[in-house]
């Protein structure tokens, strides 16, 4: 055990190992990885949250945490951008056992795709069965308005048009199948309960539902591709969360996710304005509030 524990230190810096090919870990590393957390914590999760950029006040709602800074797990991928804290909170929230994200890891940091959803196995062989994506994003649908909350409905993969897609490399059936759907992977009943959720809380003329998409990053879009986004039928698009669906939807967890459109992209070629990650902090300061009450809602709603 020791000596495997030592091994994912020593592949902690990338999913791909000398021999060229893709090699994410096994799942018997990542099994080591949730039995030495679960041997540092009390609680054990059924909800896993993720924290989207300027998202981590999500975290204030859970009670008696026990937190462990990403820094200390081996092979956890550690967040470099501000609004990432990089801490992972366990603890209960509206009377439900939760693992919450501080943070994550994105592409465009350097990490392997492989290596960014590693958490979200983790998740998964610690006992999480429901898996609720949070992330920041910039509003192709013309009608949406900066602090709109969108749940997701659908993904775009774009990074998976160039072979980017966490599920790459060799399948252990474990986790789950070689060939996965994709379609149907954001919980219809979840999804009627947050628009059910955000009625009641009054929050309707601000939430809405669409398609969310993720380039690579971390350049934010040209106008023509903000212009291709729109002609596709996507509502959203960020940097993130596809990666972390498309491994949680393999081992069969049920996922919720929600948008904060913190700023509108631009389609004008002679705009003046350009996306900025302070504008984006700055909304989700904005909107913390509302998308903790609509979070914790949810998950007193969600049974399991
Ligand atoms: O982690 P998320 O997807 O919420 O973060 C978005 C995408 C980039 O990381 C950043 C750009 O402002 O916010
Ligand atoms: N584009 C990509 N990612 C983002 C944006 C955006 O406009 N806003 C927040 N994250």
């Amino acid at each position: 055990m020791r000596s495997l524990k030592r091994e994912i230190l020593a592949s902690g810096l990338s999913a791909l190992k000398g021999n060229g090919n893709i090699e994410p870990h096994t799942y018997e590393e990542v099994e080591t990885i949730a039995n030495d957390i679960l041997e540092k914590v009390k609680c054990r999760p059924q909800f896993g949250i993720i924290c989207g950029s300027g998202l981590g006040g999500l975290g204030d709602l859970v009670s008696n945490k026990e937190i462990i800074p990403y820094a200390d797990i081996p092979g956890f991928p550690v967040s470099t951008v501000p609004g990432h804290a990089g801490k992972l909170i366990f603890g209960d929230l509206e009377g439900k056992k939760v693992v919450l994200m501080q943070g994550r890891a994105h592409l465009y940091e350097g990490y392997a795709v492989q290596r960014i959803t590693l958490p979200v196995r983790v998740m998964k062989l610690m006992g999480v069965s429901v898996l609720i994506v949070t992330n920041a994003a910039g509003g192709i649908n013309p009608e949406y308005s900066v602090g709109d909350i969108m749940i997701i409905k659908d993904h775009f993969n774009v990074p998976g048009f160039a072979a980017v897609n966490p599920l790459i490399g060799p399948n252990d059936e474990r986790f789950g199948p070689r060939f996965p759907a994709a379609s149907g992977a954001y919980d219809k009943e979840f999804r009627e309960l947050a628009k059910q959720k955000a009625k009641e809380l009054g929050y309707d003329a601000f939430v809405r539902e669409g398609v969310y998409t993720c380039l690579g990053g971390p350049s934010y879009e040209t106008v023509t591709e903000c212009r291709f986004l729109r002609l596709v039928g996507v509502d959203s698009t960020g940097m993130s969360t596809i990666p972390e669906v498309l491994v949680a939807r393999h081992c069969g967890m049920r996922v919720l996710g929600l948008s904060l459109i913190t700023n509108k992209c631009i389609v004008e070629h002679d705009s003046k304005a350009f996306a900025n990650h302070e504008e984006v902090l700055e909304t989700a300061r904005m909107r913390t509030n509302h998308l903790q009450a609509l979070a914790a809602a949810i998950v007193k709603a969600i049974k399991i």
